[in-house]
């Protein structure tokens, strides 16, 4: 399949989940565009991680579709897809390589490409601390090193700024910024605006199960007005004193 000749790398139409009394996707539609950084933003509890669960075939309770490139999500298309959802899971006595050197076992690929991904992350002279030793930003590192082995064309990255310091924020949306440029499609959720505004061609609005918007950024806020459009989309009493 060749991806970048797509126009939309990621597709979810009326998705629709409920976990006890609580609906928490309720006719949920996002189309993510090929080459783009695209932001799913909410409030907290809002659904967006069990949007990007239902993306990766984590979560089959529910309904709606996912197309891959036009494909309906199957086994063999998920390989389009590298993740990082949740927080890290990572083996704790392990060090870094060696987590990334498992994960490349089991997708077929060899050492060189290890080295790869340890290298863009900045984790290629950590050989010898275990992973259970480093810090968060460490952590989120090779998380995100693990994603991207194989150069899956699309990344899904659950707020992967979490725990990085600020140089490491800059490296990450460097390295977004090329992933896309190469063709790459990225769709992350964050809670830190600044960032979002910073690094992101288009953004979603979860609100009440719903894409409130799904756009382009520059369509839904002004310059320096993204914090504000999102307070007023997702608490309707933020500027009606
Ligand atoms: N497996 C589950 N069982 C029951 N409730 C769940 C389950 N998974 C998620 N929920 C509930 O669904 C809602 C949405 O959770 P989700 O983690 O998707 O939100 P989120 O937008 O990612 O939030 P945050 O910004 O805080 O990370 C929450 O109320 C959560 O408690």
């Amino acid at each position: 399949m060749n991806t970048t000749l797509k126009p939309v790398a990621l597709s979810c139409d009326d998705l629709r989940i409920s976990f006890g009394q609580r609906t928490v996707l309720d006719g949920f539609s996002m189309h993510v565009k090929t080459g783009r950084v695209h932001a799913l933003l909410g409030r907290n509890g809002a659904g967006k991680s069990t949007c990007f669960r239902i993306i990766l075939g984590l979560e089959d309770r529910g309904a709606g579709t996912v197309e891959i490139f036009g494909e309906k999500l199957s086994q063999d298309n998920l390989i389009n897809i590298g993740a990082s959802i949740n927080g890290p899971a990572l083996y704790s006595h392990l060090s870094a390589r060696d987590n990334v050197r498992i994960h490349a076992k089991l997708l077929g690929l060899g050492l060189d490409e290890v080295d790869h991904v340890l290298g863009m992350v900045g984790l290629d002279d950590e050989d010898k601390k275990k992973a259970r030793n480093f810090s968060t930003g460490m952590k989120a590192r090779l998380a995100l090193a693990i994603a991207m082995l194989g150069s899956p064309p699309v990344l899904i990255l659950d707020e992967p700024q979490n725990g990085l310091d600020p140089q490491g924020i800059v490296d990450l949306r460097g390295f977004l910024r090329s992933w896309t440029a190469q063709g790459g499609t990225v769709l992350v959720s964050s809670h830190q605006l600044g960032e979002v505004a910073r690094l992101t061609d288009d953004i979603t609005v979860l609100v009440d199960g719903r894409a409130q918007y799904s756009g382009p950024l520059e369509d839904f806020a002004a310059p320096g007005q993204l914090e504000e459009e999102f307070l007023r989309m997702t608490n309707p009493q933020v500027g009606h004193p």
